[in-house]
């Protein structure tokens, strides 16, 4: 029986095998092989230089590896799509540092990143269709930030910055989000509350995200995977990779 594509159901959201790529012959990737299930919620960690914002790189096609296989939804291979052409496939990614237009309250902020189809002289000066609004009331739910919706970015927190952003990418709707070190520069308070966000959203969303801070991975309570040198080191529970003997030598050995 044949299947349609809009009946497909995807083993994989991401798929990435014997990904390798190098820098004047440096390998930041090697060999890398990475399975993330539709709906996952996958914790990345590993020490500076591990290749973890390379691989990022690769899978939003800003890079592209020298070899390899690199899936999303099995069946579309990224590696022949440029950035903005996955961005519109409905891969999201958000780096380290907010980019929020501090000039716009938190709800036009939200409404500008709605589609991309309106400015922002439309964001100000025309009415939301209600589903529009809708969509915008339920996303600053989700991000904690109501009480803060007409107030400018630029007088919220750092913490508050980044889960307006994280807001602005689910304003798109991507199935899967890439979210690079949320918790960097966080407060302990703000921490907890990011990964609780990320939990929420991946009932939705598939979520993989980049992290250092082990409380904040802790927190997530979510598979992980270990990189040292450009492939996969260890994966599974924080319990199960932080007693590894490899993960202890890669993180205490240096
Ligand atoms: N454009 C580039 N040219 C040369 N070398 C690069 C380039 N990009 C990355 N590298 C090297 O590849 C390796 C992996 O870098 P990458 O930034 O992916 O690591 P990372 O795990 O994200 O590190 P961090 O946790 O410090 O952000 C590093 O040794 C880095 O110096």
């Amino acid at each position: 029986m044949s299947v349609s594509v809009a009946e497909y159901k995807p083993k994989s959201i991401l798929y990435l095998n014997g990904v390798t790529k190098s820098f004047d012959g440096f390998k930041a990737i090697n060999n890398l092989s990475l399975d993330i299930r539709p709906g996952e919620l996958r914790a990345i960690i590993g020490p500076n230089g591990a290749g973890k914002s390379t691989m990022m790189d690769i899978i939003t096609g800003k890079t592209k590896p020298d070899e390899g296989e690199v899936k999303f939804k099995d069946l579309t291979d990224l590696t022949k799509h440029d950035e903005a052409d996955i961005a519109n496939l409905g891969i999201g990614r958000k780096f380290q540092k907010p980019t929020v237009i501090e000039s716009l309250t938190v709800w036009e902020n939200l409404e500008l990143a709605l589609s991309g189809r309106r400015g922002v002289w439309q964001t100000l000066f025309f009415k939301l269709a209600d589903s529009d609004a809708e969509r915008v009331a339920s996303t600053l739910t989700l991000v904690g930030l109501e009480e803060r919706k007409a107030d400018y970015a630029q007088n919220l927190s750092h913490g508050q910055k980044q889960w307006l952003e994280i807001g602005m990418l689910i304003m798109q709707d991507p199935e899967l989000l890439l979210i690079d070190e949320p918790a960097a520069g966080m407060t302990d308070y703000e921490t907890l509350q990011t990964a609780k966000l990320l939990k929420d959203i991946s009932q939705k969303h598939s979520v993989v995200v980049v992290e250092h801070d082990m409380d904040f991975i802790r927190a997530l309570d979510t598979k992980v995977t270990v990189l040292h040198e450009g492939s996969v080191l260890a994966e599974g529970t924080l319990d199960v990779v932080s007693a590894d003997p490899r993960v202890i030598e890669v993180y205490l050995g240096r």
